[in-house]
């Protein structure tokens, strides 16, 4: 059976399950925690949500009063670190007492926010970032750190705007995806090729313990598209292509994705829907040169989602460049033959690790045979890169070329979400519901060491 945690991703890392092979679920900084006053509550695991919540439900079950809870006095006002993205605190002149009743520049942009019951932002809540105002459209989606809106500037340009709780307990994720995302749109600047497959990024700000950044919208996830559409050989080749590219890309602007899979890819918008995206660089570090002192090992047990993630982290080792490829690999096999990688099914994740490894001495005939031939040598070039070495970028886009070549790969060709219902799976195929659950569980673990 598919175990629930083969696919998750625990975002926070748990030292508690250090030596345990078992995938810890998500303690994450609930919406929450941000009032609209800008107060700071204490951090709830995800359990203690749920539990609440239960217990909420038990007690109206039973007719009993829920137990509120009860105001602790604290003895000592604890300190608050402070965001990297907060505007710098606002000291008022000593010799002119603070007066006036006009709200302090970030108390007036909080008060354009607008949250509803679960302090998640409100259609219409305006929000300064960097000099672009946007208004909040509606709620996109959930990921395991924070929720992600569709908002709008004044001539109607469409943006995603990521957000995140400041949480003192819970190291941030933005904050490296920012500096990534900073980078890249340098990066952009410095070299204006038009094909990068990395999204564009319009600047971060923080409001209070709201921090967030304004990213270029995409559409959906290759994980959801391929759920949803029986998609052909061409179109698989022509993912795997994309979803190369992007790694190139990245790697270019000198970071490292560790999270390489279906789900982490989006396809474009409009002119850009016949390209596909890498997103969420939640859990991107710097690229490891060769001339870099090597590392002993990664300081986390292991880091990534089961299904794709790399040998490497099984070993608990450091992740390069070698290693996001690795991943592309895994998520290629599954675009070419849904839900068949050999370690589909096992929970162990040093199991996971040894047929991962099995994998790449004799690669499995059934996997192979649904794949261009020139995946054999692609996963040879793959296996022989060295821990910090670059890898040979050209020898495997070549390799892509001439399977696009042999199979004729028109590139301009519509994909099949673009030809509407006809290409939809029929929900009795099973496999609509197999990767919906799959999604699911697709989440990434993190493990300390
Ligand atoms: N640039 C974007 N354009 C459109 N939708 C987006 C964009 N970025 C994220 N989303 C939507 O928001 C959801 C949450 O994204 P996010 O990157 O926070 O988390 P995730 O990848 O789902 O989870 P996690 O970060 O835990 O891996 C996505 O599943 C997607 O539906």
């Amino acid at each position: 059976m598919m175990p629930d945690n083969n696919r998750k991703r625990v975002g926070t890392p748990d030292s508690a399950n250090a030596d345990s092979n078992k995938l810890t679920p998500v303690k994450k900084c609930a919406p929450g925690n941000y009032n609209a006053k800008g107060k700071t509550k204490n951090c709830v695991s995800k359990e203690k949500i749920k539990q609440s919540a239960k217990n909420k439900a038990e007690s109206s079950k039973h007719n009993l009063p829920v137990e509120k809870n009860k105001k602790k006095k604290l003895k000592k006002k604890p300190k608050i670190k402070r965001s990297p993205f907060s505007p710098p605190p606002l000291s008022p002149s000593p010799n002119t007492p603070n007066t006036s009743k006009a709200p302090r520049p970030d108390e007036a942009e909080k008060e354009k926010l607008r949250f509803d019951a679960e302090k998640k932002l409100l259609s219409g809540a305006k929000i300064l970032v960097k000099n672009i105002e946007v208004t909040v459209v509606k709620l996109l989606g959930q990921g395991g750190f924070g929720l992600v809106y569709l908002v709008q500037d004044s001539k109607e340009n469409r943006y995603a705007m990521k957000t995140e709780y400041f949480c003192e307990s819970i190291p941030s994720r933005m904050k490296m995806e920012v500096k990534a995302y900073d980078k890249i749109a340098n990066f952009r600047k410095a070299h204006p090729k038009s094909g990068m497959r990395l999204l564009g990024f319009y600047g971060s700000g923080a409001i209070g313990n709201l921090k967030f950044f304004l990213m270029s919208l995409v559409g959906p996830s290759v994980d959801s598209l391929i759920a949803k559409y029986e998609i052909s050989f061409a179109t698989a080749l022509r993912l795997c292509i994309e979803m190369f590219v992007g790694i190139v890309d990245l790697h270019e602007c000198g970071f490292v994705h560790r999270d390489i899979k279906p789900e982490n890819y989006a396809i474009g918008l409009n002119a850009d829907r016949r390209r596909v995206y890498l997103v969420d660089l939640g859990m991107v570090v710097r690229v490891l040169e060769e001339s870099d002192p090597m590392p002993s090992s990664s300081k986390y047990d292991f880091i990534g989602t089961p299904l794709y993630a790399p040998r490497t982290s099984h070993l608990g080792n450091v992740q390069t460049r070698k290693d996001d490829l690795e991943s592309w690999i895994y998520s290629c096999a599954d675009l070419f033959s849904p839900n068949k990688l050999p370690w589909a099914h096992e929970c162990d994740r040093q199991k996971v690790g040894d047929l991962k490894e099995q994998f790449f001495k004799n690669p499995s005939a059934d996997i192979l045979s649904q794949m261009p031939a020139q995946f054999e040598d692609i996963i040879r070039n793959v296996n022989m890169i060295g821990m910090t070495q670059k890898p040979d970028y050209k020898a495997i886009r070549d390799l892509l070329e001439s399977a696009a070549t042999m199979d004729e790969i028109d590139f301009d060709e519509p994909f099949e979400w673009e030809l509407g219902e006809q290409a939809k799976r029929k929900d009795d195929s099973g496999e609509k519901k197999k990767r919906k659950k799959n999604r699911s569980e697709n989440t990434q673990v993190t493990v300390d060491k």
